[in-house]
């Protein structure tokens, strides 16, 4: 901050845009590993957040935009990065309220999948498998690209949005109210119904589909 404030003199925005994670189950993560998505994510956003707003912004107003993901059905396969960004969505609307005294708009935007070679490259080998198979679950039956995430965040920083503040852009072609891509696989772990007539009809209609199949 003090560089970019000596350089131009002024901070009028700041966008939250570095992050990222890896792919792997929650139960084998390690504690350093999720403490570095959790640094990257969230502790960087806000750390961000607060220097912009302690060197220039808590005085002169400014606008601020965090890039956050479609982590509205939780992120299996991803929780370290899910829960990362579920607070930073949670943290926009605490500072959108605390900060509003001093000009300050906060706002975030959630991508969905968006595909470019440098995002690609992260995931070595699997990228360009990761990538296509999450195509069927975009409505849009394809991905985005970078170039329809930044207009949004242009919105955002632009005095056209001079009236939102503490809110959640999504862009993601309805990607968060669609189908989740991870799979689960068929098991019969899960409690039993308590007994009772409601039980005798569900194991009835299930009798039922499985003599059909
Ligand atoms: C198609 C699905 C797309 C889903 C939608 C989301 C897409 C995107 O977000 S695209 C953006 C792509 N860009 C990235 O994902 C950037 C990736 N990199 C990072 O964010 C960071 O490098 C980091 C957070 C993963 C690591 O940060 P850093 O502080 O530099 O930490 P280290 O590299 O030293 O690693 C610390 C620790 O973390 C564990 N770990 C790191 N990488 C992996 C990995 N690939 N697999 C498993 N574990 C990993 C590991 O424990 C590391 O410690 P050491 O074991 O001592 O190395
Ligand atoms: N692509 C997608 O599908 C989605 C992306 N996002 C998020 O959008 C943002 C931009 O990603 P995208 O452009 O797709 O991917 P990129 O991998 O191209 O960009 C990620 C950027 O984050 C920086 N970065 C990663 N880790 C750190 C760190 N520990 N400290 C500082 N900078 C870091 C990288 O810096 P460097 O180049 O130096 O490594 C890179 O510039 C990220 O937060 C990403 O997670 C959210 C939802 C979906």
């Amino acid at each position: 901050m003090a560089s970019t404030l000596k350089l131009h003199g002024r901070i009028d925005f700041l966008v939250n845009n570095g992050g990222g994670q890896f792919s792997s189950p929650a139960n084998m993560m390690s504690a350093k590993g999720w403490k570095a998505v959790i640094d990257t994510n969230l502790n960087g956003t806000f750390l961000c957040c607060r220097e912009a707003y302690n060197a220039w912004m808590k005085d002169h107003g400014g606008v601020i935009v965090n890039i956050i993901a479609d982590m509205w059905k939780g992120f299996p396969g991803m929780a370290h990065t899910g829960a990362a960004r579920a607070a930073v969505d949670n943290l926009t609307k605490s500072l959108a309220i605390e900060w509003a005294h001093s000009g300050v708009r906060i706002n975030s935007v959630a991508p969905g999948t968006i595909i470019s070679k440098t995002a690609m490259e992260n995931y070595k080998e699997y990228g360009p498998t990761l990538f296509k198979m999450s195509v069927p679950f975009s409505p849009a039956k394809r991905l985005g690209v970078p170039e329809e995430i930044s207009p949004a965040v242009c919105f955002l920083l632009s005095p056209a949005a001079n009236y939102i503040t503490g809110a959640t852009l999504k862009v993601d072609a309805g990607q968060s109210l669609y189908h989740s891509i991870w799979e689960i696989p068929e098991h019969d772990a899960w409690p039993e119904a308590p007994e009772g007539e409601n039980t005798d009809v569900l194991r009835e209609i299930m009798d039922k589909t499985k003599s059909k199949l």
